[in-house]
């Protein structure tokens, strides 16, 4: 049996402006055991950036979390992280149990600071000592085939795809239990977005991660890492299942149309052709009532327009938050 690694339990988090509240995570709730990929997909503006702000307890203004629980497992014992301020969390928990890889992370480094200051940086945090904090590092780097002696370079003397590997190897360096990966290979090429995912997977094959959350639009590549997925539509799960289960057969309408409208390798996939999805993503300062899907849910019933269904689970290990499936309604 798989401990819980993570436990994000009927989470809220809103964006609160003057005059508007954006529903970005809106009663959310998924566990992530100990030696998986988690994959997370959905259109976007979904709240998959915000979700993961949420589990590495990133809250900052305008974001509010509003509700819920996050739990970590950290040496052996659950801690409500969701309780704590962002101070606390990030001095005890961030780069040692969790870390997160940003979205456009590669892009975000500055121009003028050497790698290694990074490395320094963190030592200095976390209060290591610094010499040894870089002895890992270029252990690190060429654990993910780079050179040590780009560390002493700046970020833009080293390729996209060179950058990237080093903030994974950066971002890893304390072994944490848990990373978090926002969208980290959108901006590669595909020789490149290989190598990534191959280092990615190599991290958890030898321990030095157990556990990964990988945050994406694109199906096609989670699909490669993902043991389970978890499909997201307007602040709310849709469906989390196994991987090959939701290839096989999704079960939400909008998982159904969100898989026929890309390209895989699968012929079960392939069989069922590409379809679009009609109508624009809802609008999250307003969100539709009922199920959020049910104006562009082509199997649309009345109780969808009136009544949230909740997250279920349908199958042994299947999850999915529709009336289709519901006892109350068929
Ligand atoms: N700082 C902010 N202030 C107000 N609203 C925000 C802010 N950041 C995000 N949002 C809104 O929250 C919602 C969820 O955004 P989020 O970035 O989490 O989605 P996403 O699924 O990650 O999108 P993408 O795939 O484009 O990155 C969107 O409606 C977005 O406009």
């Amino acid at each position: 049996m798989k401990e819980v690694l993570l436990a994000v339990e009927n989470v809220r988090a809103y964006y609160e402006l003057e005059k508007i509240c954006v529903k970005a995570v809106d009663g959310v709730s998924f566990e992530i055991f100990e030696d998986e990929v988690v994959g997370v997909v959905g259109e976007s503006g979904c709240g998959k950036t915000t979700l993961s702000n949420v589990v590495f307890m990133n809250i900052v203004k305008p974001l509010k979390f509003v509700d819920g629980r996050v739990v970590l497992k950290a040496n052996g014992k659950y801690e409500e992280i969701s309780s704590m301020n962002r101070e606390e969390v990030r001095k005890r928990f961030w780069g040692k149990e969790i870390t997160i890889i940003p979205q456009s992370a590669m892009n975000a480094l500055m121009p003028t600071i050497k790698m290694e200051s990074y490395v320094k940086h963190l030592a200095q945090s976390h209060e290591i000592d610094v010499e040894e904090l870089l002895d890992k590092a270029k252990k690190r780097f060429e654990e993910v085939g780079l050179k040590p002696m780009w560390l002493k370079r700046y970020p833009f003397e080293l390729s996209g795809g060179m950058r990237q590997r080093a903030v994974i190897a950066i971002a890893t360096i304390l072994n944490p239990s848990l990373l978090i990966a926002d969208e980290p290979t959108s901006a590669l090429d595909v020789v490149n977005q290989k190598v990534f995912l191959k280092v990615l997977m190599q991290m958890k094959k030898q321990g030095i991660v157990k556990s990964i959350m990988f945050i994406t639009h694109d199906i096609a590549t989670v699909r490669q890492i993902a043991d389970r997925m978890i499909i997201m539509y307007a602040g709310k799960i849709v469906e989390f299942s196994k991987m090959e289960d939701i290839l096989k057969k999704p079960l939400h309408p909008y998982a159904q149309v969100l898989f026929n409208s890309v390209l895989t390798p699968e012929p079960e996939v392939k069989k069922r052709g590409i379809t679009v999805i009609p109508g624009a993503p809802p609008n999250l300062i307003n969100p539709p009532s009922g199920c959020r899907f049910h104006p562009r849910c082509p199997k649309v019933m009345e109780i969808c327009k009136a009544d949230e269904p909740p997250l279920r689970e349908v199958e042994p290990g299947r999850k999915v938050a529709c009336w289709l499936y519901m006892e109350e309604v068929v």
